[in-house]
């Protein structure tokens, strides 16, 4: 395992890389979701099969990276993450993108199909919410803080059954310690996100995993996403919301596992 840091115009951004430190090994990245960390795919990389890269990083504003004043635009959380792909000298990698973390992949692909030779849109869209909602977010996060925010973040986030039991504290506790600053600036970035146009353009392996309890970016609204590129699949989740590699991190791992062999990111 090696962390460290890569600075893009200032910014520093946390990156940890687990498994196979080779760049000449396949790689898979991982960008997770709005108010979390990249500590959201510990159990599914824990449940992967050995011989992989496996790159991931912390979002500007969130986890162990900078969080420099907001609003932030799509274009420089894309360019945070096309930084860390050239710095860990990665090229045609299998881009697991969760959320805000799939608009990323999206950009990314749009932008740098070299890096990226398959992507996974995970609990995510072309465009995510409307301009009202990530607005009324923002003043309340500016108003009162994380904590007012909380309640009715992980009721999006989770089925009923993973918001009942004691193993959403973690997690609650992890979207409470996200710098209201970086926050802030990602909903900003999301609110200014139409990808549906360079989306439909893009053509590369794509699978797109739901959530059938996911009440931020249901399954119907993912699905119209992934349909836009040609040949594309799409896996349905039961029993889960919005975070699925936290509430049934082996099953997500298999999925993502059976996407890599049919990619060629597993021999
Ligand atoms: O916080 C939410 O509502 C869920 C979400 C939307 C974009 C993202 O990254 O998380």
């Amino acid at each position: 395992m090696r962390e460290f840091a890569v600075d893009r115009a200032g910014v520093k951004l946390a990156v940890r890389i687990d498994g196979a430190d080779d760049p000449a090994a396949p790689t898979i990245v991982f960008a997770h979701a709005l108010g979390t960390s990249m500590r959201i795919w510990d159990q599914t990389i824990a449940d992967l099969p050995d011989g992989l890269r496996i790159v991931r990083f912390d979002l500007r504003g969130h986890g162990q990276s900078d969080a420099p004043d907001g609003p932030y635009a799509m274009g420089a959380l894309v360019a945070d993450a096309e930084a860390i792909c050239d710095a860990a000298k990665m090229r045609d990698a299998l881009f697991v993108g969760l959320s805000v973390g799939g608009m990323i992949g999206q950009g990314l692909a749009i932008k740098r199909l070299d890096l990226v030779r398959a992507l996974v849109l995970s609990n995510t869209a072309a465009k995510i919410g409307n301009a009202q909602l990530w607005q009324d977010r923002i003043a309340i996060v500016k108003r009162d803080g994380m904590p007012a925010l909380a309640d009715a973040v992980l009721a999006r986030w989770f089925s009923p059954a993973f918001l009942a039991s004691p193993d959403v504290t973690p997690w609650r506790e992890m979207l409470l310690a996200t710098d209201p600053e970086g926050y802030t600036g990602v909903c900003a970035a999301i609110a200014g996100t139409d990808f549906y146009t360079p989306t439909s353009g893009l053509r590369l392996p794509t699978l797109g995993i739901a959530g059938s309890e996911d009440r931020a970016t249901p399954p119907d609204l993912v699905r119209e996403t992934v349909d836009l590129i040609p040949g594309s699949e799409f896996r349905l989740m039961r029993k889960t919301g919005h975070l699925p590699c936290v509430e049934h991190p082996s099953e997500y791992a298999a999925i993502l596992t059976s996407f890599a062999e049919k990619t060629g990111h597993l021999r």
